[in-house]
């Protein structure tokens, strides 16, 4: 029997203690209470045009929020992680922007269950048939199947995965993207409503490699889709990298902790990328997260990838994108002549 798992967790208990939690959050946002004058130092006092005199017109304090951090903070603070690799060089930076950028990406396949990704369908049917890898045929397998041939070709594959909007499709689609694009392309489908993904979704980059978007994990989830992810991570032959996405403003939680022990546990080489770099405003509470989620002594010295989507006049181009892609080609042995 498999032991217990965070993707096939019994989601709806999952769903209902989070959103417990989620409540009490919104409703304490609701609470408005007179700030306390020894922070006096910490906060902001609007004034209106008339001094108050009486409680009619009660002075509104309210706490400063702490300064957006951008690429100076974030540099330095990723450098004290990933010592043990070279940083990628500049050309290697760009030669790797210059394969994203041009490289054409097709939607491929979106499966509700594993055995109906087309190489496994034919796999499961064509048993004692030598599979023949042809790219660019156009011939179809034959039968019900009627899969095309050049979706056998055995490209490999790099998987997202992570708790549900933990912005797994948003990375997706911030690597096929122009780094300085403020809109991002739409390949795979993001929303703001957690448990949006629900398939496993297949794109090829340049008939290079394949990314493949999973349904997260947690509020909003389903145990089928955690059941697919599993499988697909146990028994994918292509699968050559798993990076598992972890919201920088919420850090690890209990479910990141398990998958990731999972993939040490059964082999599966992984690196963790942190999104949303953007909404932390506490470097230290960060750096205090990582160091407690234990990752930094991981005998497989995953990386650290640190990264945010989004475009701004503090942040021109997507943060930790270049590294990503950089990454993401090695992984797949696409860096050989740079
Ligand atoms: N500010 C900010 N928001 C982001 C970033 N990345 C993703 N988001 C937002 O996070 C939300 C969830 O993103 P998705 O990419 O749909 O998340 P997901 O992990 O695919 O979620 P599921 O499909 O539900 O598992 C969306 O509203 C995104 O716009 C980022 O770097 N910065
Ligand atoms: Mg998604």
């Amino acid at each position: 029997m498999r032991p217990f798992h965070p993707l096939l967790l019994k989601c709806t208990a999952l769903a209902r203690s989070e959103l417990s939690i989620r409540d009490i959050v919104l409703n304490s946002s609701k609470v408005t209470t007179a700030p306390d004058n020894s922070k006096v130092d910490n906060v902001k006092v609007k004034l209106t045009n008339t001094a108050p005199e009486s409680s009619k017109h009660p002075i509104t304090r309210k706490k400063s929020r702490p300064k957006a951090l951008g690429p100076p903070e974030w540099v330095a603070f990723n450098q004290s992680y990933n010592k043990e690799y070279d940083p990628p060089s500049t050309r290697m930076l760009q030669k790797a922007n210059e394969f994203f950028n041009k490289s054409k990406v097709t939607f491929e396949w979106g499966v509700p269950s594993y055995s109906s990704i087309p190489d496994e369908v034919v796999k499961s049917k064509f048993k004692d048939m030598e599979l023949e890898r042809a790219p660019d045929s156009t011939k179809r397998f034959p039968g019900k199947t009627s899969i095309p041939f050049h979706l056998i070709n055995g490209l490999p594959e790099i998987t997202f995965l992570g708790r549900s909007n933990a912005g797994k499709s948003t990375i997706l689609n911030s690597l096929v993207s122009r780094l300085g694009d403020k809109h991002l392309n739409k390949e795979a489908r993001m929303s703001s409503k957690p448990g949006f993904t629900k398939t496993l979704n297949c794109f090829n980059i340049g008939n290079k490699f394949r990314l493949i978007d999973t349904p997260g994990y947690g509020y909003g989830s389903r145990l089928k889709q955690g059941g697919l992810t599993m499988e697909y991570i146990e028994n994918r032959e292509q699968l050559v990298r798993c990076y598992v996405l972890v919201s920088a403003d919420q850090g690890f939680t209990e479910m990141d902790l398990q998958i990731l022990n999972y993939l040490k546990d059964i082999g599966k080489p992984f690196e963790v990328v942190l999104t949303k770099m953007d909404k932390v405003r506490d470097m230290n509470k960060l750096t205090q997260q990582i160091e407690e989620s234990g990752i930094t002594t991981f005998p497989t010295l995953p990386r650290l990838i640190f990264t945010s989507s989004v475009v701004s006049s503090r942040c021109p181009k997507r943060y930790g994108i270049a590294e990503l892609r950089c990454n993401v080609l090695q992984n797949c042995g696409l860096d050989s002549k740079w």
